[in-house]
């Protein structure tokens, strides 16, 4: 089966132990707290769809970040692969709102949602706390269950 691949972005905004999530109210991932993201749109690079949905979804305003993931999701019998540009928003400005699509809540590090959230996140997360950059992949079977998974610490990412 040919696959294509679908260019997504997630930022994620952390302040010492604190992380800030947003509870998706409709579409791809809704009922789910995660990070803030969504589609790269054609003629926009990956950086600048970071910031764009950042600010569509959370209100506030990226001055400085760092990517530290690509994770790649495959769903079985389907063809498409989502790969996930994940950035950590080192600098920002402005206070988070709700929007159309996101309620943002502060989370400590030690008490994230996990049940509420997509499974691979209980995964990766830990890697990401630590600071690391990897690159992950993960084969869903339907929404709710992970058949295999690699997870690889990287040197560096393309922007
Ligand atoms: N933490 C985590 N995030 C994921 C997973 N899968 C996945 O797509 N995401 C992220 C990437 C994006 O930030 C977001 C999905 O974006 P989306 O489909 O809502 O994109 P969008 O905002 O452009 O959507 P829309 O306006 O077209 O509805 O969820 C996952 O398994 N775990």
């Amino acid at each position: 089966m040919a696959t294509t691949r679908k260019l997504l972005t997630l930022a994620m905004v952390r302040q010492g132990e604190n992380i800030l999530l947003g509870f998706k109210k409709k579409g791809f991932g809704q009922g789910k707290w995660n990070g803030f993201g969504g589609k790269v749109e054609m003629g926009e690079t990956i950086c600048q769809a970071t910031i764009r949905e950042l600010e569509e979804e959370s209100g506030l305003i990226a001055k400085a970040m760092d990517k530290v993931a690509i994770l790649e999701f495959e769903f079985l019998n389907d063809p498409v692969i989502l790969e996930v540009h994940v950035y950590d928003i080192v600098k920002y400005e402005g206070e988070p709102i709700e929007s159309d699509e996101m309620v943002p809540q502060w989370f400590p590090v030690n008490d994230i949602p996990y049940e509420k959230m997509w499974l691979d996140d209980l995964i990766w997360y830990p890697e990401y706390l630590k600071g690391s950059k990897f690159k992950a992949y993960f084969l869903y079977e339907g929404f709710d269950k992970i058949l295999k998974h690699s997870i690889s610490p990287v040197q560096e990412l393309p922007l």
